[in-house]
Order: C-alpha cells, then structure tokens, then sequence
C-alpha cells in the first residue's frame, strides 16, 4: 500500500502534493498485441496477447498454450474478443506511458560518489514518458522533449547496429553496465552531433545529452528490426535543481525500451516481490547508463531511488559491482522546505570540481568525505530508531545538527554558492530550522528542515524575502511510489465505471498547460484519487 509523506511549504508554492490511493488493477479499452522481440537475447518470451478483462484487470496470453498466463477472471466475452485478437495480428504496442519520480537527498551527496553512504527519498515531482508506435512503414524514432525544446527523428536503418550488435559489444537487458563503451559513443556521436543543430552551444548540450542517454540505451537493448515509434516527455520536476530530472527521465527511458522488448512481465498485482525487484533492478541498470551520459559519472543513489520509490541508504564501495542498497520503506514525514534558488547548475561540472579537490588536496579532500560518511551514518541510525518522532523538536533538533554539520562539509567541497549561502542565513536569522543544499548543489535546490511550531509571522517574512529574491518552493511529498506503468494510456479521469476511458494521444499531453496541467492529465494521483489505472512494481516486504 502506498503512504505518502508531505513536506512543508511556506506560500507562494507550486503544490503538486499527490495523494494516497490503491494499487487495484486498471480498467483498459483496447486489444493488444505485442510482437516478437526485437532483442535476441536468450531469456525472451514467445509472442503474446495482452488485452483487458471484462472485471477491469488486464489478461496476457502467451502463444504457448501451457504458459498460458491470465492476471485477471476470464469472462466469455474475453474470450470472443480474445480470438478476434488472434484474427486480427496487429503487430502494434498500445501507446503507454512510463513514470519515474524526482528526489532530495537527505544526506551524503558527492561523497557517494567516492563510495561512502548517502540518504536520499523520492518525490512527489514526476517524469512521464508517452511512447507511441508508428505504422509499420514508418522506420523512424522521434524525440519530444517539451520541457527542454527538443525534437528530433533518426531513421532506425542509418543507426549504427552492427557494432552495437557485435558479439563484443552487445550488452543484454540483464547485463551490469558499469561505464560507457568509448566505441560505442564513437559509433553514436555523429548521430547525437546533428541533434538541434540550429540551437546555441548551452541548449546544444544538454539537448544531445538526453539524446545521448535514450539513444545508448535504444541502440543497447533494441535491434534495427524495432518499430517505429514517438517517445515524448513532459516532466515536473525543475530541470538541474538538484531534485534528480535527469535520473527520473532516465528510469522513464530505460523502463520504457525494457518494456518495448518484453524483458519485463509487470508490473500487475499478484507479482511476488522478489521477481518485481529483479524487474526494477533491470530498469535501475539501464537508467544508470542514461544517467552516465547525462552527467559523466553518477554514483546511481539517484537512480536507485527514482526507480525503487521510498527512502534508500545507498553506498557504491565497487563500480564494478552493484551497490548496496537499504530500502527505508517507511521514510519519516519530515517537515522539510525545498527550496529552488533559481541558480542553474550543473550536476557534471559539480561532481567534477570535487573530482579536482581530491587530486589537489587528497588528504583533506578525503577526511571531509569520511566526515560526510560518518553524519549520514549518524542520520540512517538516527531515523531508525524506535523513539525518533518527526513532530519532536528533540528527534529533529538531532536529525537538524546532522544536516547542519553535513552542509558545513559540503560548502568546504567547494559547491555552494551564494545563493544557497543567502537561504542558510535567512533561515538561521529566523531561528527557524536547519538548511542543507540537496543533490548536486552549486545552486539548485536547498532543503530546510523546520521546527516544530514555527510562528506564522516568521514564516511569512521568510515568505516575502525569498519571493522578492526570486527563490521558489515546493510543496510535495516525500517517499513516494518509484517507476510506474500506464499500459495503454488510457485513464477515467473522473468518468463513470461503464465508460472506456479518456485516450492520452501525443497532442492531448504535448498541449497539457504547465506542471499541473501534466499532473491533471496523466499524474499518478488523480484530482478525485481515480488513477487506479497506473501500476507499480511492488518491492516491498
Ligand atoms: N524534462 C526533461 N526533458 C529532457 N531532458 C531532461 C529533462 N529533465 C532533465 N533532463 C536532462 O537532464 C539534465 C539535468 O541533469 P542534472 O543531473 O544536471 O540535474 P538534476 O538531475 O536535475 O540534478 P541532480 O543531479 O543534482 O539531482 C538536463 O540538462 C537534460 O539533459
Ligand atoms: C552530487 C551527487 O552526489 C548527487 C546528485 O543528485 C551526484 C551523484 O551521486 O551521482
């Protein structure tokens, strides 16, 4: 079951706080059948019907009569629609979309990069990727990237699959990718180097990033006989802030390409946990090459969390190797402000600076990592214990010293920046909580955890001041669900039980007006809590 966690806001805000709601099976309007796949990997599945029940739940058929799978109650008429589905051998994929959520980081950004422990919860702040298939003619893949002005199409038969396909190469679904192959993105670049050609030197960078990370997975796991298809984007979750964009689009991607060449079965309700964690470690797998060739070298805390949902303790000792990961399933209801000083940032360029300091000044530049380990040591024992209590002054007051003494090591890194300095001395002024930059910082977003019963008036006056200064804040929720799956994309928003449902088509959710026009359309948690159509994997114990 899903709880979910606010964080506090003071006003103005951008409230796109979700709610609780079930994980009941979706009611679905159109037949499916899916094709063959398109990875030749050993472990694929035989062709199969996926269609939906008459009691709402959606049946898959496997061309194998014995592994013959039914999710939901066969009625009669599933049958009859069932053979007309054999008749009819559309090969296409019902548009769906995939969504992942952002995250803070509680503790322990940059030193996860040097293997030590970091913190981190996800958001209520989504990515959603629609993924439509084209005709059969159409041997194209398109990029709608909104949020960032990006649009682009590669014809599928000029990408380079021989050496993607190589037996040298090629990397299956199930594979552990540790870095990026340099041939590889050789192979890739002058696809990526004609991608928004026309646009300046910053927008051309970040447009061939995300470019770079779908088309290194597209081409890793796909093959040239992979359909046509559209993939669009919309997110919203403020874009290098800190709050984990590119890990969220990055799990969308990878979720979305695992699905398109069947490697995954759910999510569906009755999955034991143990195969819907296997499922959400391919997808966290994939993601994590996204997330390298967005920002060079990610520790994977973002994506991890983005993908599993909840609260994580994430430490990577090994590259080599996957990390460990401690699941914080019920992540504590902590009264947190974030806080975005509307100063960009880059994830790579930050990460790199502390890359630097340890070549410069390896000796310090480590005690203030193992420092950093130590408080997010002290934090994961801290909300662990039978008596913390987030309402407590004396828990948070704890769990508020932890995240002082955690920002004092990470302004000695070097990634602060005056902007954030500005929030840490308002704050402290007012005597209100304790303040930290989250995620990559150099600007970006900060969290501030507030004390209980803070007087309206000093809320206020923090209000007017960071407005006036061009800060903005969030309110959302903390410990939210991870990877999610509309198939189709279709939702009820709002329509009675005897009605199909709403068709979320490329123009419907390319015209949706903002964030909340994103959440209204297609977010996870319906206005009415209706969004019973969106699935999870589920991790939990
Ligand atoms: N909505 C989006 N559409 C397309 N690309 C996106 C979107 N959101 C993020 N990205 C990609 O991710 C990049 C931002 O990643 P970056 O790691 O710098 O920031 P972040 O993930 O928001 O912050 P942090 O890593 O500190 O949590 C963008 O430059 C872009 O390439
Ligand atoms: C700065 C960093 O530690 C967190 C970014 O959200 C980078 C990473 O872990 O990949």
């Amino acid at each position: 079951m899903t709880s979910t966690r606010t964080l506090w806001s003071t006003t103005p805000s951008t409230n796109l706080a979700s709610r609780s709601r079930s994980r009941s099976s979706s009611s679905t309007a159109s037949l499916i059948v899916i094709p063959t796949p398109t990875n030749s990997s050993p472990s694929t599945s035989p062709r199969s019907l996926i269609m939906p029940a008459s009691n709402g739940s959606v049946i898959e058929l496997s061309e194998t009569p014995d592994a013959t799978k039914l999710n939901g109650t066969l009625k009669k008429k599933d049958l009859k629609h069932m053979a007309m589905a054999r008749k009819q051998s559309s090969p296409m994929m019902p548009a769906f979309i995939v969504s992942a959520p952002g995250k803070v980081i509680a503790f322990g950004e940059h030193a996860v990069v040097h293997g030590k422990k970091a913190i981190a919860a996800s958001i209520a702040l989504r990515s959603y990727l629609l993924v439509t298939a084209l005709s059969k003619s159409k041997r194209t893949i398109s990029l709608r990237f909104p949020d960032i002005d990006l649009s682009h199409t590669w014809d599928i038969d000029e990408l380079p699959w021989a050496i993607f396909s190589h037996p040298s190469k090629k990397k299956y679904y199930y594979d552990l990718v540790t870095s990026l192959d340099s041939d590889l993105v050789a192979a890739m670049k002058p696809h990526i180097a004609n991608v928004s050609l026309h646009k300046s030197e910053e927008e051309r960078k970040i447009h061939q990033n995300s470019a770079s990370a779908f088309l290194y997975i597209f081409l890793s796991l796909g093959s040239q006989s992979f359909p046509g298809c559209l993939y669009t984007l919309r997110s919203t979750i403020p874009i290098a802030a800190g709050l984990g964009s590119s890990a969220s689009i990055a799990v969308c991607l990878a979720g979305a390409l695992l699905l398109q060449i069947r490697t995954l079965s759910g999510p569906h309700p009755d999955q034991p946990p143990d195969e819907a964690r296997l499922q959400i470690e391919r997808i966290n797998r994939w993601a994590f090459v996204g997330e390298m060739c967005i920002h060079g070298n990610p520790s994977g805390v973002d994506n991890t969390v983005a993908t599993q949902g909840k609260g994580v303790v994430f430490q990577r000792p090994d590259y080599g190797k996957p990390p460990n990961v401690k699941p914080l399933w019920n992540f504590p209801e902590l009264p947190l402000l974030v806080i975005n000083t509307n100063q960009p940032k880059s994830t790579a360029f930050e990460v790199a600076k502390v890359a630097a300091l340890k070549k410069t000044c390896p000796a310090i530049t480590d005690a203030i990592l193992t420092a950093i380990d130590k408080v997010s040591e002290g934090a994961a024992e801290l909300i662990s214990r039978e008596n913390f209590n987030h309402e407590e002054v004396e828990s948070l007051e704890d769990l508020g010293k932890l995240m002082t003494m955690n920002h004092g090591l990470l302004v000695a890194l070097g990634v602060s920046h005056p902007r954030i300095e500005r929030v840490r001395e308002l704050v402290d002024y007012e005597e209100i909580g304790w303040t930290k930059i989250t995620g990559a910082g150099g600007g970006g977003c900060v969290i501030t955890l507030l004390k209980p019963d803070v007087p309206a008036e000093k809320m206020k006056r923090l209000d007017e001041v960071l407005a006036r200064e061009n800060y903005s804040n969030y309110k959302t929720t903390l410990g939210c669900d991870g990877v999610g799956v509309l198939m189709p994309a279709v939702l009820k928003n709002g329509m009675s039980d005897n009605d199909g449902g709403d068709e979320i088509d490329q123009d419907k959710f390319l015209n949706a007006d903002g964030m909340a026009g994103v959440e209204e359309l297609v977010g996870v948690n319906g206005e009415n809590g209706d969004r019973e159509a969106w699935k999870f994997w589920g991790v939990e114990d």
